[in-house]
């Protein structure tokens, strides 16, 4: 029987998501169909009856704000909220900013594919002078600049997003809190590779939808039981095609 259960969602389509842009650190806002699609997240588990006493979440703003948009549906304005930059979307180095459709236009399918998912074959690094170098960025003077990746693969995500999920969320579930964690594509597929113990070659064909609801049910040392979207199974499925389709080249 499960002895706890977490949610984990991705943001809403972002701008940058509409744009079929890398977007990694860069803090793209929501789009007018992001909005509708958090405001959706929050009606499914509404009419589910799940509700939550903790929330974690990103220093992104789609993240923070798909987040807000569920508390207003489930009226839990109140309940801690934590923004951490190890919940961050996965680092896209020099990718970010560029078009996915003419990357695979330029560089193939099979070479995007292995830059999007590829467990640890990370893109590109950043230029140290780009716009959006994370250490030239307000939000993360106060941190080590050693800590700030100029680049990462899913195996970098996992490293830097678990120390936070052992040492802030878990004692959180322990304690009996019902936690909800909205974050990113990558993020999130970080965690679930954890908890799931995906592995490494099987992890390429993970794909996690925009504004679905991810129901977790955990067993007493934190192994999962059973996991389920909160949405009907074909439009899961048409959102998860969706995310993989953005890496191929436009016919
Ligand atoms: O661009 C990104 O940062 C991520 C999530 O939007 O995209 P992908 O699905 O290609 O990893």
């Amino acid at each position: 029987m499960a002895k706890y259960t977490i949610v984990l969602v991705r943001h809403g389509e972002s701008e940058w998501n509409q744009k079929n842009l890398f977007c990694g650190w860069y803090d793209a806002d929501l789009s007018d169909k992001g909005v509708e699609e958090a405001k959706k997240a929050g009606k499914w588990l509404k009419e589910r009856k799940i509700t939550f006493d903790i929330a974690y979440t990103s220093v992104l703003k789609r993240a923070i704000k798909t987040l807000y948009l569920i508390q207003e549906e489930l009226d839990l304005h109140w309940i801690p909220v934590y923004r951490h930059w190890r919940l961050n979307e996965r680092m896209y180095g020099a990718l970010q900013g560029k078009n996915k459709a003419e990357t695979a236009a330029k560089y193939g399918e099979d070479q995007v594919k292995i830059w999007r998912r590829a467990y640890d074959i990370p893109p590109p690094e950043l230029e140290e002078s780009s716009e959006y170098n994370p250490r030239n960025d307000p939000k993360f003077q106060t941190l080590d600049r050693r800590v700030l990746p100029l680049t990462e693969c899913l195996k970098n995500t996992v490293e830097r997003a678990l120390p936070y999920w052992h040492d802030n969320i878990v004692p959180s579930i322990r304690s009996g809190k019902k936690v909800l964690i909205c974050a990113h594509g990558n993020s999130l597929r970080a965690l679930v590779k954890y908890l799931d113990k995906v592995p490494d070659e099987e992890i390429v064909e993970l794909n996690i939808p925009t504004g679905i609801p991810l129901v977790y049910e955990l067993d007493e040392d934190l192994n999962p039981i059973k996991h389920y979207y909160v949405a009907p199974d074909d439009v899961v499925k048409k959102a998860i095609d969706d995310v993989a389709n953005q890496g191929k080249a436009k016919k």
